[in-house]
């Protein structure tokens, strides 16, 4: 080993490189190209040679990084509001009155599910209901913390009954109290995280995400609740879903569902599979929403084993069933007219006042990849080998490992095998569901690669760290890992996949793009980084209109050999486990289109999500995301409209800046007033500005989002001076992660194009694993106390 420096050796100039965008461009390795994907791969000539040979893309330098503004909290009681004078009487004993009505209506609620279990109402085994469930997860702790906002909630419904508040007048009336001055002041004390010096000034970031903001300390720490862009929007004030302007229902969303989406094949034209599957791996990192479920933590069933309501006396108060139509065009084949949902699990509110209900996230709201690590300290010590650093595998004899096994056997939840009328096979019996940091690997067969992707760096990465320094022991080894491995896909997100999905101009505006080199100062201790609830609850869910049905097999020889049909893999990831079949998959994903985000989703998840096998039917995957929205109390389309910018449209016809007139017809046959239009259904149909996949609505709440998770996380990976910092070597390596090289280093693909999230072009080549078109990641600026070290350095 010599001195490792850090300069750049030129780039011979092999080609010309044409101007790029009117800018003047540079032959590089095309991960450094990937911010300006769209104009390179439209202007002629942009594809070079790097200076051994090896292809590169022709592009300008990151173009300059505008200080975009993090937007505001909302307040929460507006000063315009004046309080009615028998609102204003309202004092702490009414409040500790209420709190002790609440209580005992709490207790009513177990009676009566106890009572409910008696007639034989529940969820049945292996039901695509169970399956929903087990989506969402429940442990002790989301339960206890559950309970305890319940309490709060009771309290504020006994209130505003009591008082005949209105609900304009709920926030303002009920945010005066705190909890500590009521009878309530022993109730959420998770709040209350505790932090030493040792983790305050730790380079390794906790497990639960507390202790980041070193004010806030339970700012992104799982099991939190929510942020707003905007106030929720309660029929109460609190927590009954919304109804109509004109006070009437809202449509059904499984009728808003068939009324405007289909199911036909909208490929997109440079994006592949690669795109949906790395955005679900955000989502499963930064969201768990968990429904709420039976005392004893089993699932709440909300419709008849016949597919038929309930009666009122049998419905949990939990639950937010969705009406069916008799006439629906799928659903009545099997003559079902409800569809289960229940609600989700409430958090403590923050700022620990009375007021309307949050929802809580499980997961760290942190990218910290706690899909691989867990959202706490238990979870990730499960999941942890105890020896060299490691994280537990399942060994495959002379294959690569795959994920450990989950262990966990429901009584609930269906076989994680394929039944013998789908595979042709009887089930193997060393098929397990798999363990990982988050509880969804399972839910698709091309999930469990992602996250076995992800796992098999870890390992690489320890063992590699292990060789540089001998004297590590497995704790500073897992930690050095688990810091490069998160500032991997921190770097990933920002430079490849993000300026796909909103654009670079969109990056550029509000300052997201990642710096080229040096460190970045950007950590701004005010901002709350927390997953925003209108991105969990309908902006980030885009992703499910890019979803393919049929995910494809494909060989070393990128040719296709076999399709799986999405509604009988769903949590069966039996597939995964045929030698080769990872690779199989994984090349599929960097080869098959995904789809555009649009009115366009495939039957897989619109009438058979999580599908019983031999049933024919599952869910619907657009009504619940609407039905969600209506569930966390989103304001409707046209205020998200509003605050991202543009007109608020007065009448349906003004919203043909950014929607097709046929929508705007079925939209007006729906709803009644403009202003009734859910986030959802709506935000998936606006045009999409040029290079952007989504359109301006969820544009803005996207960039707001990854905006607040950049300079919100004093652990985010480009920060100086912090006590996570990377030198500038370190850095300087890890800017060299591209989504390829994880794939290459871990699995047995071996040639690639640099950039998986786009299709195979001319300035996309395929190239071997070994090219210097896809960088490696040289570990040795991580080595200790060892002689400054050196090596030519290529790029
Ligand atoms: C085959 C692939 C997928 C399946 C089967 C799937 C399934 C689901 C289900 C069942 C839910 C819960 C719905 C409810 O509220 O009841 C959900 C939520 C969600 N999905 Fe997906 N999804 C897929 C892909 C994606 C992708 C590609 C993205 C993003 C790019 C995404 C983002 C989300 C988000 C943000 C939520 C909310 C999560 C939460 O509240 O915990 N999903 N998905
Ligand atoms: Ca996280």
């Amino acid at each position: 080993y010599g001195t490792y420096t850090l300069a750049y050796k030129p780039v011979e100039k092999v080609y010309y490189c044409p101007k790029v965008g009117g800018l003047e461009s540079r032959c590089r390795p095309i991960r450094d190209c990937a911010v300006w994907h769209d104009l390179v791969e439209s202007t002629p000539g942009t594809a070079c040679q790097l200076s051994d040979g090896y292809p590169g893309a022709c592009c300008p330098d990151l173009p300059y990084n505008y200080n975009g503004k993090a937007l505001k909290e909302p307040v929460t009681c507006d000063p315009n509001v004046e309080l009615e004078s028998h609102v204003q009487c309202l004092d702490v004993f009414s409040i500790n009155a209420a709190a002790a009505a609440g209580n005992f209506q709490l207790r009513l609620n177990v009676e009566n599910e106890n009572r409910i279990s008696s007639n034989g109402i529940e969820v049945s085994p292996g039901s695509s209901r169970a399956t929903h469930q087990r989506f969402f997860g429940s442990s002790e702790e989301t339960r206890g913390i559950n309970k305890e906002a319940q309490v709060g909630l009771e309290t504020a419904v006994h209130i505003i009954q009591r008082f005949k508040i209105d609900s304009k007048q709920v926030p303002c009336a009920l945010s005066r109290f705190k909890y500590e001055d009521t009878d309530l002041a022993d109730k959420c004390a998770t709040l209350d995280v505790k932090c030493n010096e040792t983790q305050l000034n730790s380079p390794f970031r906790t497990l639960d995400g507390s202790c980041n903001n070193v004010e806030n300390l339970i700012w992104g720490r799982s099991n939190s609740q929510y942020m707003r862009m905007l106030n929720s929007e309660f029929n109460d004030g609190v927590q009954e879903p919304r109804k109509a302007k004109n006070g009437e229902k809202l449509p059904s969303p499984r009728l808003v569902s068939i009324s405007v989406v289909h199911d036909l094949d909208r490929p997109s034209e440079t994006g592949t599979v690669w795109l949906m599957q790395y955005g679900q791996l955000l989502d499963h990192d930064m969201v768990q929403s968990q429904e709420r479920t039976l005392e004893n933590g089993n699932p709440i069933a909300c419709c008849a084993d016949d597919g038929r309501h309930l009666s009122a006396e049998n419905l949990n108060s939990h639950c937010f069933p969705i009406d069916i139509g008799e006439e629906d065009p799928f659903y009545s084949k099997f003559n079902k007219t409800c569809l289960s949902f229940v609600r989700s699990k409430l958090a403590c509110r923050n700022d620990r006042r009375f007021g309307a209900v949050e929802q809580m996230n499980a997961n760290t709201h942190f990218l910290d990849l706690s899909l691989v690590y867990g959202s706490d300290a238990a979870t990730a010590a499960e999941l942890r080998a105890n020896s060299s650093g490691k994280l537990n595998v399942t060994s495959r004899g002379g294959d690569l490992d795959l994920l450990p096994p989950s262990g966990d056997s429901s009584p609930l939840s269906a076989p994680c095998t394929l039944p013998k009328e789908v595979s042709g096979i009887d089930p193997p019996a060393d098929v397990k569901c798999f363990k990982a940091g988050d509880i969804r690997p399972d839910v698709t067969p091309t999930m469990a690669v992602t996250q076995t992707i992800f796992l098999r760096e870890h390992n690489r990465l320890a063992e590699e760290l292990a060789k540089l320094n001998p004297h590590w022991d497995d704790e500073r080894l897992y930690q050095e890992a688990r810091r490069i491995l998160i500032s991997q896909a921190q770097h990933i997100t920002y430079n490849e996949w993000l300026p796909i999905i909103i654009g670079r101009e969109k990056m550029q505006e509000l300052g997201l793009l990642p710096l080229q080199n040096g460190f970045s100062s950007d950590y701004d201790k005010t901002l709350n980084p927390g997953i925003l609830n209108a991105f969990v609850g309908a902006a980030f869910r885009f992703g499910h209109s890019m979803v393919q049905g049929k995910p494809q097999l494909v060989n070393h020889q990128r040719v296709k050999e076999r399709e799986i049909l999405l509604r009988h893999h769903f949590f069966k990831p039996q597939e995964v486990y045929t030698p080769g079949n990872l690779d199989k998959f994984l090349i599929g994903l960097a080869t098959q289109p995904s789809q555009k985000v649009d009115a366009y989703f495939t039957e897989e998840l619109t009438n058979h999500l999580f599908e019983e096998t031999g049933k024919g039917f599952g869910l619907d995957l657009v009504a619940l995301n609407i039905q969600r929205g209506r569930d966390h109390g989103l304001k409707t389309y046209n205020s998200y409209r509003e605050l991202c910018g543009y007109k608020r449209a007065k009448d349906f016809d003004d919203l043909t800046d950014l929607f097709h007139p046929d929508l705007i017809e079925r939209f007006k046959k729906l709803y009644s007033s403009v202003d009734d239009i859910d986030l959802f259904i709506a935000g998936v149909n606006e045009a999409k500005p040029r290079n952007s996949y989504v359109g301006p609505t969820f544009q803005c709440i996207i960039a707001n989002q990854f905006l607040n998770l950049k300079r919100g996380d004093r652990y985010f990976y480009d920060l100086q001076g912090q006590p996570g910092s990377f030198s500038k070597e370190q850095l300087f390596e890890i800017r060299k992660t591209s989504m390829a090289r994880l794939v290459c280093d871990n699995s047995k693909v071996y040639t690639l194009q640099p950039n998986v999230f786009k299709i195979v072009c001319d300035v996309n080549p395929l190239v071997s694993c070994d090219s210097y078109s896809i960088p490696r990641l040289d570990l040795r600026p991580w080595q200790e106390n060892s002689k400054k070290i050196s090596y030519e350095k290529r790029y």
